[in-house]
């Protein structure tokens, strides 16, 4: 480990990620070493105090613990208020199955409650949330009734958590909490970035979906949270695997540099889990998307071929892939959207850390890493692919292989 005389960086004056990556980025000639994984940090300087040390050592170690803390609060309550709609969809008959309001509702009424709770609870600074929903549909005339029980439910939802005051929420204050969702986010400053029901398809037909908010610090993803109110928490994906586990709801917790938990989403202690080992494909099972309008599920099952994976795929809704294969259930997941498609970075954020801190890679069809300051959209080089990092470079072959031969057959038409 190379030591040498510190050289003064204010711990005050940055925010963790760009205290970190300064001290990265002059790691070679410094005093400090910084285990990123870890955030382990040591200092030889003799003129550094120990009191400095272990002032700089608990700011690294507790970086976003806070904000972790509440953005977990936030989803749980989302959570609350969405499978409050699910049930009572999934009761209702077939007509009102096929309208798209209880989506709606709880889609709104999701994202408020993340909104309000992220306010409420860190109020210091500015606000700014990247989000699936705005208010604009939603203030017609014809949603009168749409936004009063969006609103019946925000303040039920509230109210159920002990620490807010009983004052309820007026429909404006809800459609103003709404319409903070509208930040642009970017390689500057702090943004929050929020799908407030992921997997409206899965939702709708009662299966997966999850609440998925991240927050982005200076361009990079430094925590995310992934509530699935609907995922086992026992292993899924493993045909043969019979469990005596039959709790269903996880919640997925991640934190630059302190790796990634899982509790139950209405309680229980986090535990820490990893990616899957597994380094023979043959071994492996892949996720990718339920809906085959969201990922070309040919595509896949040709670089599954190639890679030798045996198993047939596991298709489930929403992020709630990110966070089993975070458990190590599978070992890969891809993702292949049609052409023309542009993926959301809160389609990605906190699935993206919860499995990074979990010993796992994201990356795009080329090898390269997902670029979340880019705004509202991810600038991508073809698909998404997810796996532990023995795989990653056999998998990057099959998909280059997949992919050329797929052009190569088009072209030929
Ligand atoms: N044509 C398309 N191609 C790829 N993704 C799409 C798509 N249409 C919608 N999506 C995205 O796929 C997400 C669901 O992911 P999955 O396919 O893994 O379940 C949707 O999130 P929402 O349900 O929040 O709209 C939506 O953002
Ligand atoms: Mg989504």
């Amino acid at each position: 480990m190379a030591m040498c005389v510190a050289s003064p960086v204010s711990i005050n004056s940055l925010s963790p990620v760009r205290l970190l990556s300064s001290v990265l980025q002059s790691n070679t000639k410094r005093s400090f070493f910084i285990s990123f994984k870890t955030l382990r940090i040591s200092i030889s300087s003799s003129s550094s105090s120990s009191n400095q040390r272990s002032a700089f050592t608990a700011a690294a170690s507790m970086a976003y613990a806070r904000e972790l803390d509440v953005a977990k609060k936030a989803a749980s309550l989302a959570a609350r208020l969405c499978q409050t709609v699910q049930k009572a969809l999934l009761q209702s008959d077939v007509q009102s199955k096929s309208d798209k309001s209880p989506v709606t509702v709880a889609d709104y009424g999701s994202q408020a409650v993340v909104s309000l709770v992220l306010q409420r609870e860190l109020p210091f600074g500015s606000f700014s949330l990247v989000a699936e929903e705005d208010s604009g549909d939603l203030r017609k005339s014809e949603s009168q009734e749409t936004l009063k029980r969006i609103t019946e439910l925000v303040n039920d939802t509230l109210s159920s958590d002990a620490t807010y005051s009983k004052s309820p929420l007026s429909e404006d204050d809800v459609l103003a909490a709404i319409d903070t969702g509208k930040s642009e986010g970017g390689p500057h400053g702090r943004h929050w970035v929020l799908d407030p029901i992921d997997g409206t398809k899965g939702f709708v037909r009662g299966d997966q979906y999850a609440i998925a908010l991240a927050l982005l610090d200076e361009g990079r993803v430094v925590l995310g949270v992934l509530a699935c109110p609907n995922l086992p928490l026992a292993p899924i994906g493993h045909p043969h695997q019979d469990s005596v586990q039959t709790q269903v709801g996880c919640l997925f917790s991640a934190r630059i540099g302190a790796g990634t938990d899982m509790q139950l989403l209405h309680g229980s202690s986090p535990m820490k889990v990893h990616v899957s080992t597994i380094e023979n494909p043959a071994e492996a099972s892949f996720f990718e998307s339920f809906e085959a309008a969201h990922s070309l599920h040919g595509l896949s099952s040709s670089i599954a071929k190639k890679l030798g994976v045996q198993a047939p795929p596991v298709r489930i809704d929403s992020q709630a892939k990110y966070g089993a294969l975070a458990r190590g259930d599978g070992a890969i997941y891809l993702r292949f959207a049609h052409q023309g498609y542009r993926e959301k970075i809160w389609d990605h954020a906190a699935g993206f850390i919860v499995v990074t801190e979990a010993g796992g890679v994201v990356a795009d069809a080329a090898g390269n890493a997902l670029d979340f300051s880019k705004g509202r959209y991810l600038d991508l080089e073809k698909g998404i692919v997810v796996t532990n990092q023995k795989l990653m470079p056999s998998l990057l072959n099959a998909v280059r292989d997949a992919v050329r031969e797929e052009s190569e057959s088009a072209s030929s038409l």
